[in-house]
């Protein structure tokens, strides 16, 4: 089982329009709501290949009970854990044409003492726990360090963690001592303050991350030991919507990842990572992927390369 932690769950919301035009009166095609932020959707990606999740979720007001139920009705394990305030929104729209725009409420105010149940939530799952999936943004207002017990109680209990994290957040996983960090190349140099790509990830695995893998968008994407750095080119010509790309890449890394813990094969967790990111830009919405096309990129052979 693969316990899944979304720190700032939200109800997804997306539009499709026809264009999309700033400052304008939109028509909307189609809507879809889903729940979301983006532990959710790597939990939903998981369970579409099968593998056995269990979603930590703090939860507040009227939009937590209907992501709850939301959870529920998809047939996802989940500990919603209540705390004040109300789940956010997030709104992205999408057209044929341009990159998709994302709206992101801030979240709840979440104060240090509402995230204990949280910390007892996780530390619970552990004793049965694969892996641990941090994987989002943390509400606007809390300490990076939330994430701390999660990563640390995880380590200690010799489990696998991988932290999508940003800003200080992700300072905090590496601190704590993530088996994988997962920054893409931006959230990278933001968090470190390091232009160069190899320095940024030095400076993720002097402070304890096991690993550092780099999701490059078109480039491909990368993983950064000490000794090492693997790089897999993305898979060519896939068009459609990317948002929740870099979620399902986190899925198929940590489903790799997984299936290989004694002697983790980096080449092939990327693959899967690049496999399953592109087959998300396939989906209309965050947290699907094409399955088809996925074990279809998986099988393509694509260019591996490695340098000390
Ligand atoms: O959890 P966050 O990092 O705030 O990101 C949330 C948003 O990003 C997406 O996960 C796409 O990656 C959306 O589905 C939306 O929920």
């Amino acid at each position: 089982m693969i316990v899944v932690v979304t720190p700032n769950p939200a109800v997804d919301v997306t539009y499709r329009v026809d264009e999309q035009r700033i400052g304008t009166t939109q028509r909307v095609r189609s809507v879809d709501r889903l729940p979301g932020g983006k532990g959710l959707n790597v939990a939903r990606v998981l369970a579409s290949e099968g593998v056995a999740t269990h979603s930590v979720l703090p939860l507040g007001g009227p939009s937590g009970t209907w992501v709850a139920d939301a959870v529920a009705a998809l047939g996802l394990t989940a500990t919603a854990v209540p705390v004040p305030g109300e789940t956010r929104t997030t709104v992205t729209v999408v057209d044929d044409h341009a990159h998709p725009t994302m709206f992101g409420e801030p979240g709840p105010t979440v104060p240090p003492v509402a995230w204990l149940p949280v910390d007892e939530a996780v530390r619970a799952l552990l004793p049965t726990a694969e892996a641990l999936v941090v994987s989002g943004s943390l509400p606007v207002g809390s300490a990076a360090e939330v994430v701390t017990p999660w990563i640390a109680d995880a380590v200690a209990a010799g489990v696998l963690v991988v932290a999508d994290c940003s800003g200080p957040a992700l300072l905090a996983a590496a601190d704590a001592g993530a088996t994988v960090c997962k920054p893409n190349r931006e959230e990278l140099a933001e968090a470190t303050g390091c232009a160069d790509e190899r320095d940024g990830a030095l400076a993720l695995l002097d402070r304890g991350a096991g690993i550092v893998v780099v999701s490059r968008g078109a480039d491909g994407i990368a993983a950064h030991t000490r000794t090492e750095v693997v790089e897999v080119a993305a898979v060519p010509d896939v068009t459609g919507n990317p948002t929740g790309a870099g979620d399902a890449a986190t899925a198929g890394l940590v489903l790799a990842l997984t299936r290989d813990t004694a002697d983790p094969d980096l080449a092939t967790a990327l693959r899967t990572a690049a496999a399953f990111g592109a087959a998300a830009v396939l989906r209309p919405v965050a947290g699907e992927i094409d399955r088809e096309a996925a074990h279809r990129f998986l099988t393509d052979p694509e260019p591996t390369r490695s340098t000390a």
